[in-house]
């Protein structure tokens, strides 16, 4: 039987347990980090895969866990470190959920010319969106909305330019509407989000561009799903099934997700029986259209599936558009020389071009620049081109890739270093006309286009899976801009405050979403 007398802690006064001694507490202690370590290297991904230098926290014996939680918090300083060490060859991070393998950019041709059955860009996706318990699973079904924006609506774009511009027009008729020639506070984040979801909604199924219940799910559900996944990263996966039915975000995507179902099920039914019906329909010239139209299988085809793929399209492209469009005006508001030049270039080609059209906004190449400039600063992620390797892969140089290993390139540094980044200007000194005068060079033409991607820019990704959608982003981008600087709206921090903080998760990088600048109209 243990000693039941007393001792007292000299340094803390308090009464302990003979029989609990210093050895045994230190035992404890290592029991409960070596079973973490152990737990974590059974059910966390790559911790024995990739011989690449790891980068994080130098103290070597702080569990896996604990390191993955400082990634958490400090992933900029980290991926920024790695970049600099190893920026012509290779690195590994420990994310919460995943070990990232970051890869120089010369290795960039060498995997686009991989096929899927080697790197997998569909996996990458599902494994950092925490696949079933998200509901993107889907995903591996078949690339059907990707191949039908890559197909069908980025040809179409210059046919909805007209038609977005009302859209656009109406909504910030009505989310301005409080804005008058005095300077009024507005919330820039929920403003602009709330445009680019309807004008989203009436690319991606007109019927319910200006249903609220649409309109609120498409945005919702993703906003939901970040939560989740966010969540889930911070517990071993082995949890997941356990965990995440007592978060209600993931009810609510399920919810939401049910409401789309029963939304547009019926649309695609009522489409399907007019076609059928009656030879003289004319097919709505919307992205769900296109999709029933390109869905070969019958689980392409199902109605509820289609669906389902219209909010992971709306996933993939709102918020996306609102962060850099909201990034934009954060950064016109910090340098408000910009300002009237941009005024300038949207008046001259609406002028010229008699009103909006894809002429139109291919004339708006200082505004192109300067939406690429506040990207390089604020880029949605550090990292990009995420890959998963299906098969292990031996690189040219003998660089060798493990099964499962994720990889990725370091986006967010490429832009600030100075033996990539192009233009006059240091990388630290934001330059708006930094590509607009790299345009005007010899062969320069297209090839410092925002949507353009390339070694030295990759926020879109690279190579048969780049960003579908970045065509359409761009033009949201230019419309939604162009239109408040054609409207005569101008705006600048309150007094007395600067650019409102971007907030960054792991490596994500998203701006303030609360945050009010101040609003007028001025006559035109
Ligand atoms: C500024 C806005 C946007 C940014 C920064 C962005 C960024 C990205 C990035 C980095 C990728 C991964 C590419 C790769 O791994 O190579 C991606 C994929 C994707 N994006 Fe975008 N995106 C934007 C807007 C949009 C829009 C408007 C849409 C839809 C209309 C869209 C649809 C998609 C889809 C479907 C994929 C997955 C492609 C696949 O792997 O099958 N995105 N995006």
């Amino acid at each position: 039987m243990a000693n039941e007398t007393n001792f007292t802690n000299p340094l803390l006064g308090l009464k302990l347990p003979e029989s609990i001694e210093l050895p045994k507490i230190f035992l404890s202690l290592f029991g409960i980090w070596f079973t973490f370590n152990f737990v974590e290297a059974l059910f966390t991904r790559d911790v024995f895969g990739s011989k690449a230098p790891y980068v994080g926290p130098s103290v070597q014996w702080l569990p896996g866990f604990v390191k993955r939680l400082l990634f958490h918090a400090n992933a900029s300083r980290i991926i920024y470190t790695g970049y600099g060490k190893f920026k012509n060859s290779i690195f590994r991070v420990m994310r919460n959920d995943y070990d990232l393998v970051v890869l120089s950019t010369k290795y960039l041709e060498e995997l686009r010319a991989l096929p899927d059955t080697k790197v997998s860009s569909i996996r990458a996706h599902i494994m950092n969106l925490a696949g079933k318990y998200s509901t993107t699973d889907i995903l591996i079904e078949s690339p059907l909305h990707t191949q039908t924006l890559q197909t069908r609506l980025t040809p179409n774009l210059g046919l909805l330019v007209e038609p977005m511009q009302k859209e656009l027009l109406s909504t910030i008729n009505s989310s301005f509407s409080t804005i008058t020639d005095t300077w009024t506070p507005l919330a820039v984040f929920p403003t602009i989000l709330n445009g680019i979801a309807r004008v989203s909604a009436s690319v991606f199924v007109s019927p319910l561009a200006e249903n609220a219940a649409w309109l609120h799910g498409s945005v919702h559900y993703t906003e939901n799903l970040f939560l989740v996944v966010y969540i889930l990263k911070l517990i071993p996966s082995f949890l997941w099934p356990f965990v995440s039915p007592c978060i209600p975000a993931y009810w609510r995507i399920h919810y939401y997700l049910r409401s789309a179902k029963a939304m547009v099920s019926p649309i695609v039914l009522e489409r399907r029986k007019a076609a059928a019906e009656n030879p003289d329909w004319k097919p709505p010239f919307d992205f769900l259209q296109w999709m029933m139209e390109e869905a070969k299988t019958p689980e392409e085809q199902n109605p509820e599936k289609l669906a389902h793929r219209l909010l992971l399209v709306s996933l993939a492209s709102i918020h996306t558009t609102t962060m850099c469009t909201t990034h934009v005006l954060y950064d016109l508001a910090q340098y408000p020389e910009y300002i009237e030049p941009l005024r300038q270039e949207v008046r001259e080609a609406v002028e010229s071009e008699g009103g909006w059209n894809k002429q139109t906004i291919n004339r708006l190449k200082l505004m192109d620049s300067f939406i690429r400039e506040s990207q390089r600063f604020n880029p949605p992620s550090l990292l990009s081109f995420h890959r998963v390797v299906i098969e292990p892969v031996t690189l040219a140089d003998g660089t060798f890739l493990p099964k499962n290993t994720q990889i990725c390139m370091p986006s967010g540094p490429l832009g600030m270093d100075s033996t990539v980044l192009i233009g006059d200007k240091p990388p630290t000194e934001f330059d708006g006309y930094r590509y607009f005068n790299e345009r005007k060079k010899e062969g320069g033409g297209h090839r410092h286009q925002f949507t353009m991607t390339g070694k030295d820019h990759l926020h879109f990704g690279a190579g048969r899976y780049a960003c579908p959608g970045r065509f359409l982003a761009a033009n949201e981008i230019k419309m939604l801009l162009g239109t408040l600087l054609q409207e005569g709206y101008e705006w600048k921090f309150k007094e007395g405050t600067g650019r409102p903080k971007n907030w960054n998760m792991e490596e994500k990088i998203v701006p303030h979403t609360t945050a009010e600048l101040l609003f007028r109209k001025v006559k035109q």
